[in-house]
C-alpha cells in the first residue's frame, strides 16, 4: 500500500512527486509485489492536486524541473506493470484525479461531501493532453469533453454515475474493498493482465513519450505567462479566503 502523506492537503509539490517516484520504481523492482493500493493518510483529503506554489512566482529552471516530474509520475503509474487501484478516501481535484485515473480500479468513500474531477479550467488553466487522454479513456469522449470544458468537481455519487470511479463504499469499509478487488486482479496471470494493460494504454504513454520536450516547453511557456500567474495568484486567494 502506498499512503501519500503530506498535509495539511497533500498537495503533489516537487518533493512529493519525487519521493513517490522513488517509492513506486522500488516497488516496480520488487519482483513479489504485484499490486499497489494508493490511498491518503490525510483525512478527507486524497490529494488536492499539483501544488499552486510551485506554478507561481518560480524561474523557467523550476517549471521545467515540475513539469517534469508531473509527467514522470503519470508515466510511472499509467504504465505500471503492478494492479494498481486507488483508494479514494476523500476529495480528489485535478492532479489527485489524474493519480486515480491513471489506477486499474478506482473505489470511493461514498460521502457526498468528497469530490473528484479535472477542474483546470476553473483555475483558468487547460488540462494538458495527457490528462484529457486519461480521462476520456475511463469515461468516454462526451462526459470528458463536457466535465473539462466546465472544469467540473463531480460529488462521489454522480462521478461513480458517470463513470469517473468505478465503485462507492462506506469510508469504514473502503480498505476491505481495496484489498479484495486486489486480490480478484491478482488471481490473474501476471503476463496477459499486463500485456492486455499495455495494449489498451500505449498509444496515449507513446503519445507523451513521444513529445515529452515539446510538452514541457508548452507548459513552461503557458505558466509563464502573466495572465496565467494572475489566474493562479487569485485562484490562491480564494482558498484562502474561503477559509476566512
Ligand atoms: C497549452 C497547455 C499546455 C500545458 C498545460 C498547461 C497548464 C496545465 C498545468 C497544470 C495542471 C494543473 C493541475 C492541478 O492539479 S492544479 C491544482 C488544482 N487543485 C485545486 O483546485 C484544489 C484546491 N484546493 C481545494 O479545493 C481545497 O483546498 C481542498 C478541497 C483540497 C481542501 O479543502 P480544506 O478546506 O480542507 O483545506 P483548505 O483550507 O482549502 O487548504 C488548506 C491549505 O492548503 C492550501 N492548498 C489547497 N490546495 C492547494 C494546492 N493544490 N496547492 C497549493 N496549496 C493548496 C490552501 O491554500 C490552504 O493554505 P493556507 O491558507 O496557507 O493554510
Amino acid at each position: 500500500m502506498m499512503k501519500l502523506k503530506s498535509p495539511p492537503v497533500n498537495s503533489l509539490s516537487l518533493e512529493l512527486l519525487t519521493e513517490f517516484a522513488i517509492s513506486l520504481e522500488k516497488l516496480e523492482n520488487n519482483r513479489a509485489c504485484r499490486g499497489v493500493i494508493i490511498t491518503s493518510s490525510v483525512p478527507k483529503i486524497f490529494s488536492s492536486g499539483l501544488d499552486i506554489t510551485e506554478m507561481c512566482g518560480k524561474s523557467m529552471e523550476h517549471y521545467t524541473e515540475f513539469w517534469r516530474a508531473v509527467q514522470e509520475i503519470w508515466l510511472r503509474v499509467y504504465s505500471s506493470s503492478m494492479v494498481t487501484v486507488a483508494a479514494v478516501n476523500g476529495s480528489s481535484p485535478a492532479g489527485g484525479c489524474l493519480i486515480a485515473l491513471s489506477c486499474d480500479y478506482r473505489i470511493m468513500a461514498e460521502n457526498p461531501k468528497f469530490s473528484i474531477g479535472l477542474n483546470e479550467a476553473q483555475l483558468g488553466i487547460v488540462a494538458p493532453f495527457w490528462f484529457k487522454d486519461t480521462f476520456v479513456n475511463v469515461v468516454g469522449h462526451r462526459i470528458a469533453e463536457r466535465s473539462l470544458q466546465l472544469g467540473s468537481l463531480h460529488s462521489a455519487p454522480e462521478a461513480h454515475k458517470l463513470g469517473l470511479v468505478d465503485e462507492l463504499v462506506p469510508e469504514e469499509k473502503l480498505m476491505e474493498k481495496a484489498a479484495a478487488v486486489m486480490a480478484q486482479w491478482l488471481a490473474l496471470p501476471d503476463h496477459a493482465r499486463q500485456l492486455t494493460k499495455t495494449m489498451m494504454r500505449k498509444p496515449v504513454v507513446d503519445r507523451l513519450v513521444a513529445h515529452r520536450e515539446e510538452d514541457i516547453k508548452n507548459f513552461v511557456t503557458f505558466i509563464s505567462k502573466e495572465s496565467i500567474q494572475k489566474s493562479l495568484r487569485m485562484y490562491m486567494e480564494m482558498l484562502k479566503k474561503r477559509k476566512s
